[in-house]
């Protein structure tokens, strides 16, 4: 039974079905999907029985779907039939882009269907710090509430502060849609290019990082990871922000200098910080910023909902087996491939 999980069967004649391997557990809906149109390996865990037989049926598969996996010029050397890699997430720095284009491999992501469930998490994490509802929530739970709070434990207002958001696509739309139409917040943005539509929308107002930095009450960063965003957010950014500044991340751990962070917080160059993730993950348990009680921790979580992580795998699927039949997938990343099939 494991072998048949953790391998390819021969093809005969009968089964002309292309080979995948699902390097991520899939719920079994999407499973038997993908399992109409594909001969599936599934992997529903990835540790070191899984990576071995990853690799025995690589250089076999026609397509691979899961979340994380480095996709760059070594793995795709050693998968000459490969024609398309289903990320279930819609980051994707994962991906070497051009190595899969010029291994005439098809990428794909999961973008809008995590949108609305990314942008909850994230004003979750500006409410739990300004409110420090972690900490409050130990204080009640060790007991050690035992007389009216004083104004050592307050916290801060969200409601009619000024929210900077870094990267300002779909996801900080919507964080900028929550912020403005529910806790009447002012928004700043910065992107490299204009959204005439969060300007009009939600009175957001475009600047440069520096001014964002200098004026937001709430600064949360939700660009790509890419090589101009890595370390986008370092010490000359957190010095620039004000001393009551709230940090926000829910991008990916790397677009922020870490130890930069570390020290404006020891330093009190900002108040606190609402992180989802972090530069490696999981985090060392010994992770200065783990016992920093002003530090609100979440093991990426931003798009992990039942519903969501549903949605997302089905899309993925559906990228898939279209671009396993022929077809342009939903989210086609790199169109030249497609194209020049
Ligand atoms: N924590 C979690 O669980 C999740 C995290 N994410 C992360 O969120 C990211 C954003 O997702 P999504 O909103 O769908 O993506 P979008 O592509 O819609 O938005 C990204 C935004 O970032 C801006 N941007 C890109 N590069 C730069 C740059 N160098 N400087 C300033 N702005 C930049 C883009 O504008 P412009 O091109 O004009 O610069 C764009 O507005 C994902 O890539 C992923 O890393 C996503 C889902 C869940
Ligand atoms: O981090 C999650 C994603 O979808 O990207």
């Amino acid at each position: 039974m494991v072998l048949l999980l953790f391998s390819f069967r021969k093809r005969g004649a009968a089964n002309m079905k292309p080979k995948v391997i699902a390097y991520k557990k899939i719920y079994p809906e999407v499973l038997a999907y993908l399992q109409e149109a594909c001969e599936v390996m599934h992997l529903e865990e990835w540790n070191e029985e899984a990576r071995s037989a990853f690799d025995a049926a690589l250089g076999e598969a026609e397509g691979l779907i899961g979340t994380g996996l480095k996709i760059d010029h070594e793995l795709l050397k050693r998968a000459p039939k490969l024609k398309i890699v289903s990320n279930i997430a819609v980051g994707y720095d994962n991906f070497d882009l051009g190595a899969m284009s010029r291994h005439h491999v098809m990428a794909t992501n999961t973008p809008d269907v995590l949108t609305d469930t990314v942008a909850d998490t994230m004003m979750g994490l500006i409410l739990a710090a300004a409110r420090r509802i972690p900490e409050m929530d130990q204080l009640v739970k060790s007991g050690r509430w035992t007389s009216p709070l004083t104004s050592a434990q307050f916290g801060t207002d969200v409601h009619h502060k000024t929210l900077g958001i870094v990267g300002m696509g779909r996801i900080g739309s919507a964080i900028a849609k929550r912020a403005h139409l529910g806790f009447d917040m002012n928004i700043l943005y910065h992107n490299r290019s204009r959204n005439v539509e969060v300007e009009r929308r939600y009175q957001a107002t475009y600047c440069t990082l520096d001014e964002l930095c200098r004026q937001a009450d709430f600064v949360c960063v939700m660009v790509p990871l890419t090589e101009e965003t890595t370390n986008l957010i370092g010490e000359k950014e957190f010095q620039a922000m004000k001393k009551t500044a709230i940090f926000i991340n829910g991008s990916r751990g790397a677009t922020v200098d870490e130890k930069a962070l570390v020290k404006a917080l020891r330093e009190g160059e900002i108040l606190a910080a609402g992180l989802d993730v972090f530069a490696k993950e999981p985090v060392d348990h010994d992770h200065p910023l783990l016992g920093m009680p002003n530090v609100v921790t979440l093991p990426h979580i931003g798009s992990a909902t039942e519903e969501t992580r549903f949605r997302m795998a089905q899309f993925a699927a559906e990228n898939l087996v279209a671009g396993l039949q022929g077809k342009r997938p939903p989210a086609l990343l790199n169109e030249e491939v497609y194209l020049n099939s």
